[in-house]
């Protein structure tokens, strides 16, 4: 089991990722196909079927999904690293051998384009964001994005294994200070992408008044550390 990965076997889980896959194929497929005008309009309002079912089941925002994990920081539909999520890649974040920090390796797709055949700059700094959040979690010390410089030095190519990480620079009283790269998997020490972020663990009284009205699926209040973001 990985940093990221929620923990399989509940028949739920499995569904809510398997649908989570679908859905990212159909993005991706969305962005990169040379289908007809009928063949989309077909495709859409078979989309548009399939979903109706869903929505009639709402979960309100401030109820967390029932497959959400916080005690290990597992959130399920998270837009990076959620197996249920559409637009998450979803990244798979694992301690770093080579000596603190997290690092995952992912190809991005064409869902994710900026320039022709490049990852969109927003992208990076999202996947950035989210990296080093984890490599701050990993260190024991969640905290809330409050700055985040990204460098970007080349453009990352889709389709190609890239290789994210990040891992604590500085530890300063409630500020965490995280570095991260994105590089070509086969030329790691290259960064195509640099990024500092810091993150504020927020006071006990900021928690409270945040996350007040958020409660767990069976309905226990969340409080302090809220996990993946
Ligand atoms: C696995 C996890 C992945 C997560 C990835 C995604 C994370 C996110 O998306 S988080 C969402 C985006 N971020 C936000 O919405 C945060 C908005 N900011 C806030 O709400 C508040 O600044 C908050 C709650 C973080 C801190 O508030 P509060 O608890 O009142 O702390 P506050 O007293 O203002 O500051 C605490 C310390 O941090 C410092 N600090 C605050 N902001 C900054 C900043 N931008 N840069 C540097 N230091 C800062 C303060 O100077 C203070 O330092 P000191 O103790 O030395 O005086």
């Amino acid at each position: 089991m990985t940093a990221t990965e929620p923990a399989t076997g509940t028949d739920l889980l499995d569904a809510v990722a398997d649908l989570g896959a679908a859905l990212r194929q159909s993005l991706e497929a969305s962005t990169s196909t040379t289908a007809s005008a009928a063949q989309l309009r077909e495709a859409a309002a078979g989309i548009r079927a399939a979903t109706a079912p869903l929505a009639a089941l709402p979960r309100p925002y401030d109820k967390l999904p029932a497959v959400d994990d916080m005690a290990r920081a597992v959130r399920v539909f998270n837009p990076v690293v959620g197996v249920g999520s559409g637009v998450a890649v979803p990244l798979d974040l694992r301690p770093d051998p080579a000596g603190g920090g997290v690092v995952a390796r992912a190809a991005l797709g064409q869902r994710y384009e900026g320039p022709p055949t490049f990852l969109h700059g927003g992208i990076s700094a999202l996947l950035m964001d989210q990296v080093l959040g984890h490599a701050a979690i990993a260190a024991n010390r969640w905290g809330m994005t409050v700055g985040l410089d990204v460098r970007y030095r080349r453009p990352v190519p889709l389709h190609v294994t890239v290789r994210l990480a990040g891992r604590v620079a500085a530890i300063d009283g409630r500020r965490t200070t995280v570095v991260g790269t994105i590089a070509a998997d086969d030329a790691p020490d290259v960064a195509l992408v640099e990024a500092t972020a810091v993150f504020v663990s927020p006071s006990p009284e900021v928690a409270a008044r945040y996350f007040a009205g958020v409660r767990t699926a069976s309905g226990e209040q969340v409080s302090g550390r809220v996990g993946t973001g």
